[in-house]
């Protein structure tokens, strides 16, 4: 993919500035963390983003988007919903393409839901909607992966599979972590924000827990 440049991004919500003016480069191959503490504008941020590359993007929102009363492998699919016709899109909502099951079982499987294919997501747990919105994006197999808080709502273990996979799947992603540890192993390089602004933008190799807490 192409570098992408963001020059002088603001943002407003009732007139009122929350976020820049931010300028920033994403290079390609690289794994940006945003950190920083509630409200400091990493969503709001990775929303600027997403509508910059929005056609080459794969997004997993906070509130994650899917669509409740379909089952795990209809929300899975949607990920390419625009690599197909309508024709065939349709067919696929109604009598599910032996091919693309193929595709979508390996993911759940990595996931750890593989029992959930046919599952109406408004029936999962909230760890396991996170993950059907983790395996939309995966499947999307976009150029970048851009995810607010991912693992907000899984355990130790999972969280880590989750991050492992993501990073293994995408070679460029920026994802809005909460947890330092994460972002620090899984990521290698790190965007703090604070009250709306850039507080901080190194590699992970150069950072420790200590650089990053004061943001909090
Ligand atoms: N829809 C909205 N209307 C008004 N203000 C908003 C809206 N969305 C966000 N804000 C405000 O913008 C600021 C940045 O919010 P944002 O959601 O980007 O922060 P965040 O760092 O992602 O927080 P969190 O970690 O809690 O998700 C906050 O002050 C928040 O209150």
């Amino acid at each position: 993919m192409d570098a992408v440049h963001l020059r002088n991004l603001t943002a407003a919500y009732g007139g009122q500035q929350v976020l820049g003016p931010i300028s920033l480069d994403i290079r390609p191959g690289e794994h940006i963390a945003l950190v920083g503490g509630s409200g400091a504008g990493k969503s709001t941020l990775l929303g600027l983003l997403y509508d910059q590359v929005r056609d080459r993007a794969a997004l997993v929102p906070q509130e994650q988007g899917l669509v409740q009363s379909l089952p795990v492998f209809h929300n899975v699919y949607m990920g390419r919903l625009a690599a197909h016709s309508r024709w065939y899109n349709l067919l696929n909502l109604v009598w599910p393409r032996r091919r693309e099951l193929r595709a979508i079982e390996p993911l759940l499987e990595k996931l750890g839901i593989p029992d959930k294919l046919r599952t109406p997501v408004a029936t999962l747990s909230g760890g396991q909607k996170q993950r059907t919105a983790i395996a939309r994006a995966l499947f999307q197999e976009a150029e970048i992966l851009l995810a607010d808080e991912p693992v907000s709502a899984l355990d130790g273990p999972l969280a880590h599979v989750v991050m492992g996979l993501m990073t293994e799947s995408y070679a460029t992603s920026v994802v809005a972590l909460h947890d330092i540890d994460l972002a620090l192993r899984y990521c290698d390089r790190i965007i703090g924000i604070q009250n709306g602004q850039i507080a901080l933008d190194d590699m992970t190799r150069r950072l420790t827990p200590s650089d990053i807490l004061p943001l909090y």
